[in-house]
């Protein structure tokens, strides 16, 4: 049997990376366009100046919220204009799926600074597309990986908490898809099966949040590092990134993206609506109860959603409900790589119990 993984060139996280980004960015071009996330850009320019001063002559243009064709071309054609030789994503999912798109069109290098731990979208080589109103429309499946992704956790610990705990509601899907993946042999994010590295990293990434999680959380709420934020900031980033590419994704993502064509839940984060995506799987592939309420008290002691409310989704109809369950078994969809028999109805009856089940919960 073939195996493929896949993996960053280079992984560079510590309290105050950011002072090597001139050094690190010079590894890879001289002349780099950097596309930062708006709400940051104030804060970041002086920083980015700073530190590439010597180094790296930098372009810097605001992120327009939205990772869509229409934002990537005009990233392009600034690129193009300004005649760069390297991309620089410097914000959170959204801006770093952009850079790689764009550096991917003008097949120029591209060096990530996550500004949030919010989702394991750093590391791989992969976009995910939306329609300018953010609705989820494809995956863009990236020929290589970032050749750089540069983590400052100061500057994740001073970012607000939830995007912290986000990031681990992504992180937590990780193993379970893996494991999934591994036991029906079904492909991972580059067409072929994992080898045992991948669900290795994945359930090491469970382990971690798991043990680390609630501390990490601690600590990122009074702004500070410790060695349990840089533990879970390695998960959500690292881990969980390799652990999703080269493991393989399956039913915690597609519910994730059934979800976005529920308007109510457009205010949550990726990783918020993939905890409740777990939650709903442990559910459909019939986990043990064990695993279960493990699962549920970890989303609980972090703060992930355990009910269709936390979600904007208190009182949602089945009827409405199903369309998510119909989107999440779209043709095509990773949910697919379960092992079990996979319909609407049944996605449906685990959104359902998942729901009652953190509903349930609350009242002991
Ligand atoms: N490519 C992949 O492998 C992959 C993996 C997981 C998720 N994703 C994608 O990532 C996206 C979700 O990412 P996200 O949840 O990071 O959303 P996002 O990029 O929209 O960022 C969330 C919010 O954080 C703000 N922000 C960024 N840095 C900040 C900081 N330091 N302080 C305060 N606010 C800050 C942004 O302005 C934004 O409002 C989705 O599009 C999802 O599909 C991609
Ligand atoms: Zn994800």
């Amino acid at each position: 049997m073939i195996t493929t993984a896949i993996f960053p060139s280079r992984y560079v996280q510590g309290s105050n990376a950011i002072k090597l980004l001139g050094e690190e960015l010079s590894r890879l071009g001289r002349k780099a366009l950097v596309i930062i996330d708006p709400v940051i850009f104030g804060q970041f320019q002086p920083l980015i100046e700073e530190f590439t001063a010597g180094k790296v002559e930098v372009y810097l243009q605001g992120f327009g919220g939205e990772c869509c064709d229409g934002e990537i071309d005009k990233h392009i054609s600034t690129a193009t204009s300004y005649q760069v030789d390297l991309i620089v994503g410097v914000g959170g999912g959204k801006t770093i799926d952009t850079a790689k798109a764009t550096a991917h069109q003008l097949k120029l290098p591209v060096a990530i600074v996550p500004t949030i731990a919010s989702t394991d979208a750093p590391c791989s080589a992969l976009s995910v597309i939306y329609t300018p109103e953010g609705l989820w429309e494809r995956y863009l499946v990236l020929p290589r990986n970032p050749d750089l992704v540069l983590v400052d956790t100061s500057i994740i610990a001073q970012a607000p908490v939830r995007f912290l705990v986000s990031g681990m509601g992504d992180a937590l899907a990780t193993w379970f898809e893996a494991e999934d993946c591994q036991i029906k042999r079904a492909k991972n994010m580059t067409g072929r099966m994992g080898p045992i590295t991948a669900f290795s990293l994945a359930h090491l990434c469970y382990e971690t949040l798991l043990e680390y999680g609630v501390h990490a959380k601690t600590a990122c709420e009074q702004n500070v590092v410790t060695p349990a934020l840089e533990r879970v900031v390695e998960a959500n980033t690292l881990l969980s990134g390799l652990g999703f590419e080269s493991g393989g994704l399956a039913a915690a993502h597609a519910i994730h993206n059934g979800f976005t064509m529920l308007a109510e839940t457009k205010k949550f984060w990726h990783g918020e609506k993939v905890a409740f995506g777990v939650l709903t799987m442990l559910i459909l592939t019939d986990r043990p109860s064990a695993v279960i309420d493990r699962v549920f008290s970890f989303c609980e002691a972090v703060g992930l959603p355990t009910t269709l409310a936390d979600l904007g989704l208190e009182g949602v109809s089945r009827d409405r409900l199903f369309l998510a369950a119909q989107q999440a078994c779209s043709a095509g969809e990773t949910i697919y790589n379960e092992p079990c028999e996979i319909t609407p109805e049944s996605v449906l009856a685990a959104l359902c119990t998942a729901d009652a089940e953190g509903k349930r919960r609350r009242q002991l």
